[in-house]
């Protein structure tokens, strides 16, 4: 998937993004956010409404856009993060991507080798997955790089549904101060008492879980999408934090309580749609929904596969992203 092959190059002189054609943007600031992967932030430097194309983007639900890899004539498919609520200059007007270094991944390794300042073409957006208008409910099931898509879903409906993500990482750092909202935390007492029996290493990794370290930057960016749903009653966002190397997985147990605990009396009160999103690397999403499926030449959902078809959930849609 996101992979296209392309025999010309002189279709990249438009100064807007557009579905159609590769316009160059400047790659102006690469943050880290752990090890493995970076915020990158595009602008245009001639034209400041190079990206009002995407204005309606973001109230639709999940799109992404395409970055080509010049040399190879290939382009892979990246998740743009919302807006900032107080963005610097740098972000104003810009492209906001959270990208993962793959292991020899053609364009992600070009992307993280790029200097400041360099040239990138783009193109979009392509819409994912659009949002029902009746939605009132979503849990999101997210791994890794996944945390985009359910990003621009808590933008698009604005507090206009309950919104509760669970989030898997492969490492800690991947979501450092994260702490969950509803998930208990490993108690102090407790570490203290590993810190004794596991040694020093196991004493050190659980120092570092949930919210003993400063928030990295997409967690800082959930941290202020919570506050900002807290002001509508009813459309709280709420987010657990899984990590592999802690052992936390999300496991069907924690799918079927927040599924359950939303059949409350007070929640059922508004009618509208449930819906399960799953979104992450191909292996986490047919864990869950089952894959994919490709019918006459497009992606499409194909049945419901994995984990989420043997529960029982009642009332709850599944969508593959
Ligand atoms: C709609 C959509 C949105 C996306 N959004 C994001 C996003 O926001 N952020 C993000 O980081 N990613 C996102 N992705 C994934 C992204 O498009 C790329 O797939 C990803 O960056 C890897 O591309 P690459 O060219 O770097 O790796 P590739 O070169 O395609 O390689 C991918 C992996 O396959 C392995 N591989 C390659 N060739 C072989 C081979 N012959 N044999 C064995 N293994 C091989 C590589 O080692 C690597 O681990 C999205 C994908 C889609 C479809």
């Amino acid at each position: 998937a996101g992979i296209r092959a392309f025999t010309s190059d002189a279709d990249s002189q438009s100064s807007s993004i557009n579905p159609h054609t590769f316009t160059p943007f400047t790659l102006v600031s690469r943050e880290p956010v752990s090890s493995t992967s970076s915020i990158f932030t595009f602008a245009h430097r001639g034209n400041p409404d190079a990206i009002g194309a995407l204005r309606d983007a973001w109230k639709r639900g999940v799109w992404s856009i395409q970055i080509k890899q010049p040399q190879l004539q290939i382009a892979r498919a990246y998740t743009p993060l919302p807006p900032l609520a107080d963005p610097s200059d740098a972000e104003l007007g810009a492209i906001r991507l959270l990208i993962r270094k793959e292991n020899k991944g053609e364009v992600s390794g070009y992307l993280h080798r790029l200097p400041l300042e360099a040239l990138v073409e783009l193109r979009g957006p392509s819409l994912e997955y659009e949002l029902p208008n009746d939605v009132k409910e979503i849990l999101f099931l997210a791994g890794g790089t996944g945390i985009a898509p359910a990003l621009q879903i808590t933008h698009a409906l604005q507090d206009k549904a309950r919104i509760h993500v669970m989030w898997a990482t492969r490492r800690r750092e991947d979501c450092r101060g994260g702490s969950s909202d509803t998930r208990q935390a490993p108690k102090v007492g407790m570490l203290a008492g590993w810190k004794g029996l596991l040694g020093q290493e196991q004493a050190d990794l659980s120092n570092a879980q949930e919210g003993n370290h400063e928030q990295n930057a997409i967690v800082r960016q959930l941290q202020s999408a919570k506050e900002r749903s807290k002001r509508i009653p009813g459309c709280e966002l709420s987010v657990d934090y899984f990590v592999d190397e802690e052992g936390s997985l999300i496991t069907p147990q924690s799918v079927l309580q927040h599924t359950q605990s939303s059949k409350s009396p007070d929640s059922s009160t508004t009618q509208g749609r449930k819906l399960i999103l799953v979104s992450g690397p191909e292996g986490f999403v047919n864990y869950w929904a089952g894959p994919k499926r490709w019918e006459g030449g497009r992606e499409a959902q194909g049945p419901l596969g994995g984990v989420l078809s043997r529960l029982r959930l009642e009332g709850w849609e599944v969508w593959k992203l």
